[in-house]
């Protein structure tokens, strides 16, 4: 449809006159923001000039103590409606450059037609909406529907009428630069604008473009489970930081950025998401990857990461054990394994340590296992813990009485500094009797040297130390045997013995590998008391697809009041064991009721030839759908020495530098990229991304697989697809992976010949 010139006027002067608007409104509340800091400013320099400080009497010590509650309150009312003011003229900054990107005409029975403009923000003009915002209920009929009877969902109800029109603006700086009337989906043209662009380090809103299958991601509040099954590049990611917007949004009383927590790959992925939420006007929900949720989780270990899993069991010698103890180790029945076997611990059977000090035993083991067991049986194991503690404290107390009087503390009292003697002194002379004996000074002294040591003790008691937590879960791998057929996992007794015995060894070196994370976390918890996050309401997983059944069991055991968003796509996946899909793991561990399925097909991030070329390398990629958009066929490029392919790749990306803000070549592991580094980076500038350097960097950078994952990059060059890199089948989900990240150009490069997954891919969908 075109749009007369006479329209396209009427509506750069509403923009203007929108603009004009939200300027007053922003002028308004800067000289709003200035009085409010120069009061907060105030009170904070004059802080304690306005509190009474009297500290004589009891009574006196509580008045000051309220003048000084009071000023605080105030202060922090005055520096949190200061923080409110700043936060919206961010917003009207924003709305300054670009108001709204739609409007839709609606008409409601038996009323009037509405002009309704959708922006990032809402915006009045006294009652009067010159802007909504795109989370309103009103704002999902330019998302669903088309020009004819539409309706909507409101807090209220089902509200229907007629969609008159459907338009999208381009607006840049107050000057409308595109304008499309569209009808069925959210124009084309628009997309077609928007994915043109260059890719820049960060991800970008989407809320001008959202499609209709992804606004029912955003939208959804009723689920429990929201699966998103969604093929690479259908904006998955996209739809969740969206999502988390609308939440935030939709429940604001109610609703906190901190009670939202979003699961990612890694930490790269977290800064490429970043900025998405804050260009949106809302706080970043938390963030964190299941390697650092579990690394909190045992802090004396380190953990192995997923990366480091996939590195390891691709290069080591012990490869055949290790890849059926992972197999075993992450199945829902070896946590179910655990679970029988602290049920067999009640009367007896948990393993403790000594506490000790400088060599001596102070309580024994056996003391603390006898005490344990000396508790009724109707004390669950974790509610033990906690008066075994206050036991175990009250005999170290009686214990430090005695070791004060002991030689050693002599000794050390002798080396003690004049200052340390001074405050002996000083707290002699406070003393309430007033006896200032010499006696006093060192019954003080030696009170101090041993509370010093005990310090640590105590804490550690405080925190559960005296519980053996690394011998229990080698007893319990001990009886694994007794509790699973091993058999079925095609394990014998002697794979048994050698899967414990490598176990063992990481955990005498103080590592843990990223399989016996989970069971070793929820040992832990079932015996100890689990520290669950009760207070979040919303998890967000992405990549489900490289969970583990026992890692998602663990998560909702984690998390047992949260509703769940989880968005995966089971081609993507690092290890592909074969077991059961994603859905079908979460649907039994989740249960079905109140569990949505939304699958998404069509891919936007890539040229329609790249996204030709990445879905013939899967056997049923025949579902998914292209966006129609222009760009140069994909390349295989094959050389016969490394010193060629690094010519080669320094050349290709001097060429793509051209037309690219941003290139990766992507390696299948981090020992490929190291190499290739070291002979690239004297030809061309280039970074090296790796598990300790996750930063995004300007410019070309080079980086493995796994790390690349949800991110995208205008051009992709990759690392020595060569048959013998990528020669297993299970490989082709992570060549599929590294492919599908490029927007704009793809080269696959390889030293002699490339992968036979490629073969299926026709001749004519790449040069
Ligand atoms: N409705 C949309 N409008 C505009 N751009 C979109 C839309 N949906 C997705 N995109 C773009 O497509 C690209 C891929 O989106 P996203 O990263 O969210 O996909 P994904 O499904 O998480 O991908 P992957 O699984 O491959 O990591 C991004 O550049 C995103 O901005």
């Amino acid at each position: 449809m075109t749009i007369q010139d006479n329209e396209w006027l009427q509506e750069q002067q509403r923009v203007d006159d929108t603009v004009r608007k939200v300027k007053d409104k922003k002028k308004s509340l800067v000289s709003q923001v200035k009085t409010v800091k120069e009061e907060a400013d105030e009170i904070k320099q004059n802080f304690w000039e306005d509190v009474t400080v009297n500290l004589d009497e009891p009574d006196d010590v509580i008045e000051t103590f309220t003048s000084i509650k009071q000023q605080a309150e105030l202060l922090s009312e005055r520096e949190r409606s200061y923080r409110h003011v700043e936060e919206n003229i961010s917003i009207l900054n924003k709305l300054e450059y670009s108001p709204y990107f739609a409007r839709v005409d609606f008409k409601e029975q038996g009323e009037e037609k509405e002009n309704i403009y959708i922006g990032i923000a809402s915006f009045l003009d006294g009652d009067d909406y010159l802007v909504y915002d795109w989370r309103a209920p009103i704002s999902s009929i330019y998302y669903d529907g088309s020009p004819g009877p539409v309706s909507y969902e409101t807090p209220e109800g089902p509200r229907q009428g007629e969609m008159l029109l459907k338009r999208q603006f381009i607006i840049k700086d107050g000057q409308i630069e595109s304008l499309f009337d569209t009808g069925v989906t959210i124009g084309d043209e628009m997309l077609q604008e928007v994915l043109g662009n260059r890719a820049d380090t960060h991800m970008k809103n989407i809320v001008a473009t959202i499609q209709k299958e992804q606004n029912k991601i955003i939208r959804d509040i009723k689920s429990r489970l929201l699966f998103v099954q969604g093929a690479a590049g259908s904006g998955k990611t996209s739809a969740a930081l969206q999502r988390i917007a609308y939440l935030l949004y939709r429940f604001r009383d109610s609703l906190h950025s901190d009670q939202i927590i979003l699961f990612s790959p890694n930490r790269l992925f977290n800064q490429y998401i970043s900025k998405v939420l804050p260009e949106l006007g809302e706080n970043n929900m938390e963030q964190t990857t299941f390697l650092e949720f579990a690394q909190s989780r045992i802090p004396d270990l380190t953990v192995e990461s997923l990366f480091e899993q996939f590195e390891t069991s691709l290069n080591a010698a012990d490869n055949h054990y290790r890849t059926k103890a992972i197999r075993l180790k992450n199945d829902l029945s070896f946590v179910h394994a655990i679970t029988d076997y602290v049920d067999n611990l009640a009367t007896s059977g948990l393993f403790f340590k000594d506490i000790s000090f400088r060599g001596k035993i102070l309580i024994s083991k056996e003391e603390i296992s006898n005490l344990f067991y000396s508790y009724d049986r109707s004390y669950s194991l974790p509610n033990r813990f906690p008066l075994i503690q206050k036991e175990l404290l009250t005999r170290l107390k009686e214990i430090a009485r005695e070791e004060e009087k002991k030689q050693w503390v002599e000794e050390e009292m002798e080396l003690l500094d004049r200052e340390d003697y001074l405050k002996a002194f000083q707290h002699s002379q406070k003393g309430e009797d007033d006896f200032n004996s010499f006696d006093q000074e060192k019954e003080f002294l030696a009170k101090q040297i041993v509370n010093n040591y005990f310090k640590k003790i105590r804490a550690g008691i405080k925190r559960n130390r005296f519980f053996h937590r690394k011998a229990q879960y080698v007893d319990f791998l001990k009886k694994v045997p007794e509790l699973l057929t091993l058999k079925n996992y095609d394990i014998h007794a002697n794979d048994w013995a050698e899967i414990q015995r490598s176990t063992i060894k990481s955990l005498n070196g103080k590592n843990i590998q990223m399989e016996d994370t989970v069971p070793y976390m929820y040992l832990y918890d079932l015996i100890v008391g689990r520290k669950s996050e009760t207070s979040m309401k919303y998890v967000f997983i992405d990549e489900i697809q490289d969970y583990t059944p026992a890692q998602l069991a663990y998560m909702k055991f984690m998390f047992p009041y949260s509703k769940f968003t989880m968005l995966g796509d089971i081609n993507q996946s690092i290890f592909n064991n074969g077991s059961d899909s994603p859905i079908q793991t979460s649907m039994k561990i989740f249960g079905e009721e109140k569990a949505e399925i939304i699958r998404l097909t069509k891919s936007y991030r890539s040229t329609a030839a790249i996204t030709a070329f990445t879905k013939a390398i899967l056997p049923d990629g025949e579902a998914i759908e292209l966006f129609e958009r222009e760009g140069e066929l994909p390349s295989i490029v094959i050389e016969g020495t490394f010193e060629d392919l690094m010519d080669q790749i320094a050349r290709q990306v001097e060429r793509l530098a051209l037309q690219s803000s941003s290139i990766a070549i992507i390696g299948k592991t981090m020992q490929d990229c190291e190499q290739a580094y070291h002979q690239l980076k004297d030809k061309i500038d280039i970074s090296l991304i790796g598990l300790k350097n996750q930063e995004l960097a300007e410019g070309p950078i080079i980086l493995p697989s796994y790390l690349a994952k949800g991110l995208e990059f205008d051009s992709v060059i990759v690392l020595n697809a060569s048959d013998d890199k990528y020669n297993d089948e299970s490989e082709r989900t992570l060549l599929y992976t590294i492919c599908t990240r490029a927007m704009h150009h793809l080269i696959i490069t390889s030293l002699y010949q490339p992968s036979h997954l490629f073969d299926r891919v026709p001749k004519k969908l790449y040069k």
